[in-house]
């Protein structure tokens, strides 16, 4: 195309895309009216509700609202945008949702399988100005066929300089990633990718897929799980900008709401609480704190009202099992235990009370039987007396208590505090705390992340907040970090088992976390679980990734790098220093640094001195030029540029440190340095050597 034939199309593009814009902003003008409407309409929250996500929803397109057009072979035209547009109920569509079936050919259609497209077109707007097309032309003879659908955009959304915020990739999504986002799973799919493959975001577009196509989702709820507060804060723009704001987004221990987490815990222990063996300590520590008396002189006793009543360990027995028949949790089964013991005393008690029958002045004339019925001289001494019983049913018990004055008499057994002091002492109510705290033997001196799974165990055990939302779909990002306990613990947030898992195994830090995905699922969902690839790294250049090759190679035989999308000719560097000149060295490197972004990735022992030297907070803000992070919180997120302090004590501080190691390496879309103590460790032996 010459220029004026790119003019004329822009300009021919421009007109449509206003007409786009006119529709959204008369249906954004009817949402807003709508809303005031709702608003007005008294105290329906729900409506309002609803009212405010489709104006949020209206808002949210505003960017980038059509990004593409497809011309099929037969004729038809169709613009590809962040929601579907209709002039009038019942026509075509303006313009498609990205998510509707037609829009796939947008991202899968080759040369060699065009799917009936004869030209993809790229629509680039700033604002709502159109700025630029790029045409494929899907030639049967398979030019360009490379496998990357659209490789110039692909390449300008990779490179371009970060901000601490992940934006959509509603535009370039690559083929292999639509087809996790599109996956027909209704159960649980795990997608396994190396550093920068896009598994955040592709499961961030899953979930908008799956609230567009499963709408009930919407009302069952989502569920996003990420490994901080940090990360989340990182991908807390992506899902609003797809239109979607109703997700919910949490780490492990925000489920858990009324529990800060305040204590780190020592090496190794945090690794042992994580094990599923602890769920069932947790349970035998439940089941121990129900307390029976053994021998029979071992009865317990019951006061109420100056009575002394005695509980013998049959009764009691008989009584905890039939409470331990409903499988109910440990607080829910305390209330029949104690409806059985309460029903037991209370017989006891209206024997005793049949047994003597006063008359009007009071006096105790005579005693029934102890089944509740009266002899018959009984009865001739109670006519004689003038009281007349039973003549509802003169041939059943005639006792002198009716079923209201022996439920009273229950409930009055019940509230009594003495009769309570007892029962509590043979069954007694718990809290997740209480149970957690006894069985670890800390003192109350705050929790750790890895109690909170543990919290959430004995919760279940207990029934202690049973109300605990539970989720329609669960996504869990960085899955590998997960301990067997905090899967439990998803597990009761998800009932149906709807999930998309995405992690990388070789880069787990957390040494209770994930060698093999079976190990983590089998337990829950046995073999019923599928597993999806992700192959390309979209982030990290050929450069670096090299780099990394040894690290990979000594650590997980076997485990092939992902394929850098592109490479900079920019190989990464090593340096040596000491470690009294190293805040000194990074702080100069920094200083020095003009390309975008730049994280300094340090072990936690050197934070505080770097902080000090580069004038840096911590924990950091994300959107700073400059952030230094430890690599725990550098999972997940991605800088233009990375320097790492002290590569060996990151290698030795755990024993997964080379994953933690690997992590720090891959987080950089540019520039990778490393600031290395004496001798760098063998593994970045072979990086190039900067002379200091
Ligand atoms: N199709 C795409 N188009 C544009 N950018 C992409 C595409 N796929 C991935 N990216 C970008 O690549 C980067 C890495 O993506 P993401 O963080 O989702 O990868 P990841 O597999 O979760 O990485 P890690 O496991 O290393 O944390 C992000 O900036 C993302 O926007």
């Amino acid at each position: 195309m010459t220029n004026s034939d790119v003019d004329r199309e822009i300009d021919i593009e421009q007109e449509y895309v206003a007409g786009l814009y006119a529709r959204v902003d008369a249906m954004r003008e009817e949402a807003a009216a709508r809303l005031v409407a709702a608003r007005r309409a008294d105290g329906d929250r729900e409506a309002v509700a609803v009212r405010q996500a489709e104006v949020a929803r209206l808002d949210a397109v505003e960017r980038g609202l059509c990004f593409g057009r497809l011309d099929l072979h037969d004729g038809w035209r169709v613009y590809i945008g962040r929601l579907s547009l209709f002039r009038d109920e019942g026509d075509e569509p303006l313009l498609v949702d990205w998510r509707a079936p037609v829009a796939q050919a947008f991202y899968t259609a080759t040369a060699t399988a065009p799917q009936g497209v004869r030209r993809r077109r790229r629509i680039t707007t700033r604002g709502r100005v159109v700025v630029a097309l790029n045409d494929e032309l899907l030639n049967p003879d398979g030019a360009g066929d490379d496998g990357l659908v659209g490789e110039a955009a692909l390449l300008a959304a990779v490179t371009a300089e970060r901000t601490g915020r992940m934006h959509d990739i509603v535009t370039t999504l690559q083929a292999e990633q639509d087809r996790i986002i599109r996956h027909e799973s209704s159960g649980v799919l795990v997608v396994q990718g190396g550093p920068g493959t896009g598994k955040t975001a592709v499961a961030l577009h899953r979930v908008a897929y799956l609230l567009y196509t499963r709408p009930h989702l919407r009302t069952r709820g989502v569920l996003v799980v990420g490994p901080s507060r940090i990360f989340l804060d990182y991908i807390g723009q992506v899902l609003p900008g797809l239109g979607e704001s109703s997700v919910v987004t949490a780490t492990i221990a925000d489920l858990w709401p009324g529990v800060e987490v305040s204590r780190v815990d020592p090496p190794g222990i945090a690794e042992l609480k994580g094990e599923v063996v602890m769920a069932e300590r947790l349970r035998a520590a439940v089941r121990s704190r129900v307390r029976l008396p053994v021998d029979p002189g071992d009865s317990v006793e019951v006061e109420f009202e100056q009575q002394v009543l005695r509980l013998d360990p049959r009764t009691c027995d008989r009584a905890v099992r039939q409470a331990r028949r409903t499988s109910l949790p440990h607080n829910q089964a305390r209330l029949v235990f104690q409806r059985e013991i309460v029903d037991v005393l209370a017989e006891r008690l209206i024997q005793a009370m049949e047994a003597v029958v006063f008359t009007d002045a009071g006096e105790a004339i005579d005693g029934g039987s102890p089944d509740g019925r009266l002899t018959e001289a009984d009865l001739r001494a109670l006519a004689a007396a003038g009281v007349v019983i039973g003549d509802d049913d003169p041939d059943g018990p005639r006792s002198l208590l009716d079923g209201i004055d022996r439920a009273g008499l229950r409930y009055s057994l019940l509230a009594d505090t003495g009769v309570q002091a007892a029962l509590d002492g043979l069954w007694p109510p718990l809290t997740p705390q209480r149970v957690v705290s006894d069985l670890l033997g800390e003192r109350d001196d705050g929790w750790s992340a890895a109690d909170v799974p543990l919290l959430d165990e004995a919760a279940a055990l207990i029934g202690h907040g049973t109300d605990r939302p539970a989720f329609g779909h669960v996504v869990v990002d960085e899955a590998q970090e997960l301990s067997e306990m905090a899967w439990r613990m998803l597990m009761r947030r998800c009932p149906t088992r709807s999930m998309t898992i995405v992690g990388d195994l070789a880069q787990t830090g957390n040494p209770a976390g994930a060698s093999s995905w079976d190990h983590v699922l089998r337990p829950h969902v046995r073999d019923r679980w599928q597993l999806a690839r992700l192959t390309v790294n979209y982030r990290t250049p050929a450069e670096i990734m090299a780099a990394t090759t040894d690290l990979l190679a000594t650590h997980h035989p076997g485990t092939p790098p992902p394929r850098s999308v592109r490479s900079t000719g920019e190989p990464p560097w090593r340096i040596g220093t000491t470690p009294a000149d190293l805040p000194t060295v990074i702080a100069d490197l920094a200083a020095a640094h003009t390309d975008g972004q730049l994280a300094i990735i340090a072990p936690s022992v050197h934070i505080e001195s770097l902080a000090t030297a580069l004038s840096l907070i911590t924990p950091p803000n994300l959107t700073d030029k400059v952030v230094l992070i430890t690599p725990d919180q550098a999972k997940g997120l991605e800088f233009d540029s990375v320097l790492i302090a002290d590569p060996a004590t990151i290698l030795g501080a755990a024993p997964l440190g080379h994953n933690d190691l690997y992590v720090a390496m891959t987080r950089a879309t540019r520039q990778l340095g490393i600031v290395h103590l004496g001798r760098p460790p063998a593994e970045l032996s072979a990086m190039r050597e900067l002379k200091p």
